[in-house]
């Protein structure tokens, strides 16, 4: 894995540049290169999509640039802050929404978005205060009383995002946002991020739902076997062709079924 990268490592001071820049970012797994030198930029103000097939290294990546899982090569900026160099102040700009994100889940809805306020350093009114504003806004009506174990997937993934809301963060970089979530949620969940996007700040997404990124996002990467394919403004990347046509022509990937001839009830 080489450290070469094509781009400079942002200049100047931390109010300009972009929201999030990878510079060469790479990691190994054993044998495996999941992430081969990865360089982006993520504009200040644009929502962002990274797409890409199953193992193309979309969750590697964002674990580096959060901080989350140290690179073997490259550095990451929030802000113009050194990830891995100067983690708390690149932190203290980020919401994060993790693959798998392990939460206490003997906690209600509501405690759990209340101490995600508290750990931020809000004082204790207003991580109260934020955290009933969000259960209202996402439509968390059992979290009140109901222990985060015995939510759905979905509203598991609706109380994560809503603690990595709660201290008002700059960048928010967001794992698979609408797995498991239902359509209504899913649209009140776009609502909010793209008021959030409006009001200046810049969100991160991944997700393998082309149409919802398609209709969503502003700027996208496309990402396969560990590098960028092709990123830029949603309209240059995809040209003519729907976003799932240019992904598939990127990636270069066959929608083609080949076999399983016996799973087909019309053979009987
Ligand atoms: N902790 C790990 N140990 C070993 N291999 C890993 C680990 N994490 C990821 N990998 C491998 O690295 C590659 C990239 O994985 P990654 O999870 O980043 O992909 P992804 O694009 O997020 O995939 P998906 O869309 O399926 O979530 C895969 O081949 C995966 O098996």
């Amino acid at each position: 894995m080489s450290d070469a990268t094509d781009l400079p490592a942002p200049q100047g001071s931390p109010m300009d540049g972009p929201a999030i820049a990878a510079r060469g970012l790479g990691k190994r797994f054993g044998d495996l290169v999941a992430v081969k030198g990865i360089d982006l930029d993520v504009p200040r103000g644009s929502f962002f999509g990274l797409v890409g097939p199953n193992g193309a290294g979309k969750t590697t990546t964002l674990s580096m640039v959060t901080g989350l899982l140290r690179p073997d090569a490259g550095q990451a900026f929030v802000l113009g802050r050194d990830v891995w160099a100067d983690p708390v102040a690149a932190k203290r700009l980020l919401g994060v929404l993790p693959d798998g994100l392990k939460v206490f889940d003997r906690l209600t809805g509501l405690q759990l978005i209340t101490y995600a306020g508290l750990l931020r350093g809000l004082p204790r009114e207003l991580a109260s205060e934020r955290a009933a504003e969000l259960v209202a806004a996402l439509g968390l009506a059992d979290a009140q009383g109901k222990l985060v174990v015995d939510y759905s997937a979905g509203m598991t993934k609706k109380v994560t995002l809503a603690s990595a809301l709660v201290h008002g963060p700059r960048v928010l970089v967001l794992d698979e946002p609408f797995e498991a979530v239902d359509p209504i949620s899913a649209a009140t969940i776009r609502r909010i991020l793209s008021g959030y996007v409006e009001s200046g700040g810049t969100v991160v997404l991944s997700s393998h739902v082309m149409d919802l990124v398609e209709r969503t996002c502003t700027h996208v990467a496309v990402i396969s076997d560990g590098v960028v394919l092709e990123t830029g403004e949603l309209d240059a990347v995809r040209g003519r062709q729907s976003l799932e046509e240019r992904f598939v022509d990127l990636v270069g990937g066959s929608t083609e079924v080949v076999g399983l001839s016996w799973l087909r009830t019309s053979s009987d």
